[in-house]
């Protein structure tokens, strides 16, 4: 046949299409991948992770393998904390990576990961770099947020009143000259000492069932409006809970990678595509 495979992954809903290309030949226009994770003319996802050797991008890194990362809309992002740990479980699963630990390249940089015993992935996701404040308007609502750089962009905002109240469908507004390439958006209850609850709309995709950075980015904020920078919490998110831990110049996230299905592109669909 010799098409070109794919597999269909999610950590914690947050869905992908994941593209094996060592030697990174694959012409992965922004119109291929709007495709490929459009839910109704191609397979559906929030984003595309292709898997390439660094070497092939002429890369120079501790990392074998890059994380090519897109989202939904084709846009390229820096970073992806579900996507990561999918990809790490394909690396080891598929004989790429022996494992349990390695690092994976991303354009945030490399990331060291762990795959555990009960399938959960752990990556080390750097530093959360609290960069200010700003607002998010939300169904005309102007919530307060504490903007933070996991490799992306995040403003998370807390709130006192459910955040599955929201209405999310539309995208919520912020200050464009703040975030010039856009940003990811947070909104977190506070539901124990150690638990947040949060819904996201992401950056080039919109409402999503969760987001890994976005979670780092969450107990990030969640801490430093606490008046302390280092602590870990759970976050429950729609589609599902990860475990997050940050510290003074790293973070970890812990969550579940999954794979539901593995298949062939059809060549003329794919060719027929700008
Ligand atoms: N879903 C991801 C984040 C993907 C990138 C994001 N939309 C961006 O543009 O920065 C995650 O799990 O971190």
């Amino acid at each position: 046949m010799g098409g070109i495979e794919f597999l269909k992954g999610h950590g914690t809903q947050n869905d992908f299409v994941l593209l094996p290309d060592a030697a990174g030949v694959l012409d992965l226009t922004r119109e291929r991948v709007a495709a490929l994770c459009d839910r109704q003319r191609g397979i559906g996802a929030d984003g595309v992770l292709r898997v390439v050797r660094c070497a092939a991008l002429g890369i120079e890194s501790a990392a074998e393998w890059f994380m090519d990362y897109r989202n939904a809309d084709g846009s390229l992002a820096e970073m992806c904390g579900n996507g990561v740990r999918v990809f790490a479980r394909y690396l080891v699963e598929n004989g790429l990576e022996r494992g349990p630990e390695f690092v994976i390249g991303s354009r945030a940089g490399d990331r060291a990961v762990r795959v555990n015993p009960d399938r959960t992935v752990t990556v080390h996701m750097g530093a959360a770099r609290i960069t200010g404040t700003s607002v998010a308007i939300v169904g005309g609502r102007e919530l307060s947020g504490v903007a933070v750089d996991v490799g992306n962009p995040h403003l998370v905002s807390t709130m006192d009143d459910d955040v599955s109240g929201l209405e999310l469908r539309d995208q919520p507004r912020y200050d464009h000259d703040l975030f010039p390439e856009g940003v990811n958006l947070e909104f977190v209850n506070v539901v124990g000492d150690h638990a947040l609850r949060m819904r996201v709309h992401e950056r080039g995709v919109g409402e999503t069932r969760s987001c890994g950075t976005g979670t780092v980015a969450a107990v990030a904020a969640t801490l430093h409006l606490a008046g302390t920078d280092t602590g870990s919490s759970t976050v429950d998110v729609p589609g599902g809970t990860v475990k997050v831990t940050v510290d003074r110049g790293d973070s970890t996230l812990t969550g579940p990678a999954v794979f539901v299905a593995r298949g062939e592109l059809d060549e003329s669909w794919w060719n027929n595509l700008p």
